[in-house]
């Protein structure tokens, strides 16, 4: 496993840019919490998402899933980084369901929590969800 890149200020920059933006995105009627996310994939395009909630409040899907599902499925699967962002302006942190979504794909990913001016508090997920369970407990080789 390949030791995570740090990202240039250049990068940070943009990824903040992309991350707050993506709340525009997010449809939160109930709890009125918008999360942006946007991840860096591995040749550098940069995949947006947002929370979708719904009437049945246990459907909920975040910002962080929304962002992986899209990048997959648009034939993504390695990512350097992921930025969130809320509506609260603070530094918001993954849930616990969505460390273990990004790990499948990037256990090695930096996160970045940007705050409403652009400020920020990274970990790498390996530190938000040691001792992580994935693929390899199952002995599948990630294609
Ligand atoms: O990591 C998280 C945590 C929460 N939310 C969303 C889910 C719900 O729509 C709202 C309040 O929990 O915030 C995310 O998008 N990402
Ligand atoms: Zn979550």
């Amino acid at each position: 496993m390949s030791a995570p890149a740090i990202l240039t200020s250049g990068e940070i920059k943009a990824l903040s840019a992309k991350t707050l933006e993506a709340r525009s995105l997010s449809y939160s009627p109930y709890s009125k919490f918008r999360v942006g996310a946007a991840l860096i994939t591995l040749d550098g395009t940069y995949v947006q998402g947002a929370n979708v909630e719904n009437a049945s409040y246990g459907a909920c899907i975040c910002a962080e899933q929304t962002a992986i599902v899209k990048a997959v499925t648009a034939g993504h699967r390695h990512f350097t980084a992921i930025g969130v962002a809320s509506s609260a302006g603070t530094y918001t942190s993954p849930c616990g369901i969505c460390r273990q979504v990004l790990r499948e794909f990037a256990p090695n990913i930096l996160i970045y929590m940007f705050a409403e001016d652009g400020t920020f508090v990274m970990e790498p997920l390996t530190a938000m969800l040691p001792r992580s369970f994935g693929p390899e407990d199952l002995d599948v080789i990630r294609e």
